[in-house]
């Protein structure tokens, strides 16, 4: 039914959580999910549905960058009706008080990607998270005590750069962490007119060179798990 999700209609939910890593859906969906059925394996981006809480939802690896994203994001939401769309995402942090393992709420997504200079020539679109969803995400942060940061974040077009310490020309205008996506999902969120929130957890810190071990983004990062799928 789509070129790289191989679904029926009707198998994805209307809420989608989306990471990059194909097996941190897999971890979410085996971990969270009750009654969990793969729905795609199309290139190994898999696609689970399941029920969280009596609620059916759906998590659906979308690889790394815009490019990749877009097309998951597209065909979540032309082919299967998608309505909201939740990144749960890693990012490396910008500024010395994020550390490892916090959680970011991306209220806005500045970007090196180039995906809305053919849209809107000579002017720049700010791609922004929808505000129920964001609203719903610090109320439940709140109640569950799980500490937030919430503000503008960088989708990068690139993982390493030239110059490394490029961040530090980001970090002084108060970004807060950088990504590869957030800015593909909201720009066709908006355009689509479905909702869209991007949480993330910190894996490494280009502050101070720490990182997480690939086990723990694949298979940790159970905070922001829990507020996607408490607000979904
Ligand atoms: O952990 P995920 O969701 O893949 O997100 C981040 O990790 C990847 C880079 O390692 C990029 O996709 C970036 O956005
Ligand atoms: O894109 C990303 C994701 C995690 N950490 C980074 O430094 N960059």
């Amino acid at each position: 039914m789509g070129t790289h999700i191989n679904a029926r209609k009707g198998d994805v939910a209307e809420t989608v959580l989306l990471p990059g890593d194909p097996l941190r859906a897999k971890w979410i969906a085996e971990t969270f999910l009750e009654d969990a059925i793969c729905y795609n394996q199309v290139r190994g981006m898999l696609g689970f549905t399941g029920h969280y809480k009596g609620k059916r939802i759906s998590v659906q690896g979308s690889g790394m960058g815009v490019p990749s994203a877009l097309i998951y994001y597209h065909e979540l939401i032309t082919n299967y009706n998608a309505k909201t769309l939740i990144r749960v995402g890693t990012a490396g942090s910008f500024q010395k008080d994020i550390g490892l393992r916090d959680v970011i709420l991306a209220m806005s997504a500045s970007t090196t990607s180039s995906i809305n200079d053919e849209r809107f020539p000579s002017a720049h679109f700010a791609p922004t998270a929808d505000f129920e969803l964001f609203q719903k995400a610090v109320e439940f942060a709140r109640s569950q005590k799980i500490p937030i940061k919430a503000g503008n974040i960088l989708t990068h077009d690139m993982y390493y750069e030239d110059d490394m310490e490029d961040y530090k020309r980001w970090a002084a205008y108060g970004v807060l962490c950088v990504e590869m996506e957030t800015a593909g999902l909201y720009t066709i969120a908006a355009r689509q007119g479905v909702k869209a929130l991007s949480v993330l957890t910190i894996s490494d810190s280009l502050v101070t060179g720490k990182v997480t071990s690939p086990e723990d983004r694949e298979q940790s990062f159970s905070d922001m798990v829990n507020i996607a799928l408490n607000i979904a």
